[in-house]
């Protein structure tokens, strides 16, 4: 049975709480002390909290002070603060507290339930995270626990005691080099170099000789004579990343050394044989190159003797949130911030931004939102994202100032068609006159209250 903290001091809340979780172990506690004792001794996953407990139950302070001593000794807890009415103030400095959310009196048997059951989901979904992010998966430092990302995980795996040429594929972001240099690490090479050379950021006449290296005198300033990259990597791994930039020309000259394994050095005139695997990676349409003739077709068939696609992180499912929490743990030491964790709304939000930079982009919003945080509990914004998460009670709060904003207009409309009438404004708003005038104190409308 789920057990679930109730700290309140009112006896009549108490006994609704006990009636509506009859399917919990409901604790109760009705100050700090004991709230503390209780949180100690259960270690619920899910605490309500009333933020006016006494000495000072008008104030929300001892509620608040309650609040900061549950998370830290118990800081994957998710409280639900509870808060008189139009306590918003206090509610949402409980939230930047680090609490789960808030709740506003009276309270609703449904929704309370509702909010309590999707803390216990979340909680066992941290929780599942955190012993699958300290469980060693297969393929080392690949984070991901997708159907997805497991696929080609196996796949790496399997081919990783071969040397069969492999091309990995997908967007930039996704982890090709990662993958890449698991594969080394999981092979027999995994003691000799890794050796990752990225075709695109290498200016074409320059390419050749990172690659292939060159003699002494080969041309103006070849100085004295330079091993490539191809030789470097001897009994190790090649990674070729953005193998689909590689200019034609050299394409020849790499097919050869792919098929007999053998090099030359710029102006050598020696064929040094290379016993090396090569890893290609690109982000482009390789085959759809080769029907337009900018890929060499031979080559395209050696390097992808096995491909492995690499699922981008939209596709990732929850993904995003385990790879989010390992990179804060890692930023927070890194920049020494007080951040602790992630918002409901924001972990929403990660869930369905789209992610076109991928992990990188993910690991950049995450170093900016540890520096900038305001709080200890990083919001959608400090993400640089919009919540757009399902209805929480913090949306219900939002929603109910649409709704004045929409019925404040609607007076003010009437009022105008009424010609400044009041009974008549209310006629037309089909409501009384009393409820029209306690609406006009409510949004104080001076305006109308003073006749216009
Ligand atoms: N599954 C993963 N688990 C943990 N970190 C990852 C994972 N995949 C990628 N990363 C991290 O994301 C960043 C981008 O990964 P990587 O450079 O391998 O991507 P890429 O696909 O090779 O990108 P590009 O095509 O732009 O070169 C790196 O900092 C890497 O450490």
């Amino acid at each position: 049975m789920e057990k679930l903290l109730v700290v309140d001091d009112d006896m009549g809340i108490q006994k609704q709480l006990k009636w509506s979780f009859s399917d919990y172990e409901v604790i109760f506690a009705d100050d700090r002390q004991s709230a503390i004792a209780q949180l100690r001794r259960h270690e619920p996953k899910v605490v309500t909290l009333d933020l006016g407990l006494p000495p000072d139950p008008a104030n929300a302070s001892e509620g608040l002070a309650t609040l900061a001593e549950i998370l830290n000794l118990a800081p994957q807890t998710k409280v639900i603060v509870v808060t008189g009415n139009n306590d918003k103030e206090n509610a949402l400095k409980a939230v930047q507290l680090g609490a789960y959310d808030f709740y506003q009196k009276p309270i609703d048997s449904d929704t309370i339930k509702i909010l309590v059951s999707r803390a216990i989901n979340l909680f066992d979904l941290e929780q599942e995270n955190r012993l699958l992010a300290q469980s060693n998966p297969a393929m080392g430092k690949i984070i991901g626990n997708s159907e997805s990302i497991q696929q080609a995980s196996r796949r790496a795996e399997r081919i990783a005691q071969t040397d069969i040429s492999t091309l990995l594929l997908g967007e930039s972001g996704t982890g090709k080099e990662v993958f890449a240099r698991s594969i080394h690490e999981h092979s027999a090479r995994r003691n000799k170099p890794f050796i990752a050379i990225n075709c695109a950021s290498i200016p074409e006449n320059l390419l050749e000789s990172e690659l292939f290296g060159y003699e002494k005198g080969a041309f103006t300033g070849a100085n004295k004579t330079t091993p490539g990259k191809i030789e470097s990597a001897q009994g190790g791994t090649l990674f070729l990343d953005e193998i689909g930039d590689m200019p034609i020309g050299l394409q020849a000259k790499m097919l050869r050394f792919l098929q007999e394994r053998v090099i030359e050095r710029i102006g050598g005139r020696q064929e040094i044989p290379v016993d090396i695997r090569v890893i290609c990676a690109t982000h482009r349409d390789l085959s759809a190159m080769v029907a337009e003739q900018s890929f060499r077709e031979d080559l395209f068939y050696r390097v992808s003797e096995i491909t492995i696609s690499i699922p981008p992180l939209r596709e990732r499912g929850s993904d995003v949130v385990l790879l989010a929490r390992t990179f804060l743990t890692s930023y927070k030491d890194e920049y020494s911030s007080k951040v602790k964790g992630f918002s409901e709304s924001a972990i929403q939000a990660m869930m369905q931004h789209k992610w076109p930079g991928n992990i990188r982009e993910l690991q950049n919003k995450l170093k900016s939102a540890v520096i900038m945080a305001e709080g200890t509990v990083i919001q959608p914004e400090d993400l640089g994202l919009s919540a757009t998460g399902e209805p929480t009670s913090m949306q219900t709060i939002n929603l109910r100032e649409v709704r004045e904003e929409a019925e404040s207009r609607a007076i003010r409309q009437a009022w105008h068609l009424a010609e400044q009438n009041m009974s008549r404004t209310a006629e037309l708003l089909g409501i009384t006159r009393p409820t029209l005038y306690s609406l006009i104190e409510k949004y104080r409308m001076e305006d109308i209250k003073s006749g216009g």
